[in-house]
């Protein structure tokens, strides 16, 4: 399915897309590749700001795989090729002229399984602000890794043992913790890769509170395998399938009337 196509392609699900919509991540026609293997097929989607779109669909459709194109992290995995076109805010990010540095700092992602470095929670927060430079003194630093800690909903419950390995703390802090990294270097997107799935039913519903604290200053892109957790924190929902984006819009609207046949399917649990 393509977005760019007119509204009667589009289908009823997304007809509430309003012109000032702003759209933080343009995708458009992007085809993705492992050597010979074709894994996204003309893949094409807005994704607006300051909401939370879930991408849902069977194992193997291709969900990671676009999730890893919005920040170049295909890049990294040799025999990767990725085509098409996708713009942050409006700039190309194949353009020769972007740092892939700075658009993975403007590009936040968050992995299935918490991965702290093995430093302090300090550190942990810090690094991201220290290499990019953007404080200048010792007190702003430590403003910014309380204020990256309180908006990851963490500071409570470290503010007294900063100083402390980050792999110390419980698998949901952890993952707290690796928000609070992704936001110490104020990003535009925040990508998550199944936040929850390593994650206890207590700590699962911490991070999908926090996620949605989160959507007023950032917009969210989250892989999930659980049809409830889509539909408990994302506004939008985009269905892959064999590695086609087969509709996307409006949560509530892709769960009770999909317009296509593979959606309803996979949502009555006919597959996947
Ligand atoms: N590094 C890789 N090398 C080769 N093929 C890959 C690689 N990563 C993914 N693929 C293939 O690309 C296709 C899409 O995989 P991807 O991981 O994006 O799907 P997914 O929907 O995220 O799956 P899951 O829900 O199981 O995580 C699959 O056929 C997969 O085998």
């Amino acid at each position: 399915m393509n977005e760019a196509a007119p509204r009667a392609d589009i289908g009823a699900a997304d007809a509430e897309m309003t012109d000032d919509a702003r759209i933080a991540v343009r995708a458009r026609d992007v085809n993705v590749f492992y050597g010979e293997k074709q894994a996204l097929f003309d893949v094409s989607v807005d994704i607006r700001e300051h909401q939370v779109t879930s991408l849902i669909g069977p194992s193997g459709c291709g969900k990671s795989t676009f999730l890893r194109c919005i920040n170049r992290m295909n890049d990294v995995i040799e025999g990767c090729r990725v085509e098409g076109l996708i713009e942050l805010h409006g700039e190309d990010i194949h353009d020769p002229r972007m740092d892939v540095v700075q658009l993975r700092a403007r590009v936040g992602m968050v992995f299935q399984k918490p991965n702290p470095f093995p430093k302090s929670i300090f550190e942990n927060v810090s690094y991201g602000p220290r290499i990019h430079g953007l404080t200048s003194s010792k007190s702003e630093m430590r403003d910014l890794v309380e204020d990256s800690l309180r908006r990851a909903g963490l500071w409570n419950e470290v503010a007294e043992r900063l100083d402390e390995p980050g792999t110390g703390l419980s698998g949901g802090q952890q993952q707290r913790l690796c928000i609070a990294r992704a936001i110490a270097v104020r990003p535009e997107v925040i990508l998550m890769d199944e936040p929850c799935s390593a994650l206890d039913p207590i700590a699962t519903a911490r991070i999908e509170e926090l996620i949605d604290d989160l959507r007023e200053n950032y917009t969210i892109v989250i892989v999930t395998h659980s049809m409830q957790q889509a539909a408990r924190v994302s506004q939008r929902t985009a269905f892959f399938h064999l590695g086609n984006l087969v509709e996307v819009g409006p949560t509530d609207a892709i769960f009770t009337a999909p317009s296509d046949k593979r959606t309803e399917d996979y949502i009555t649990g006919r597959f996947g």
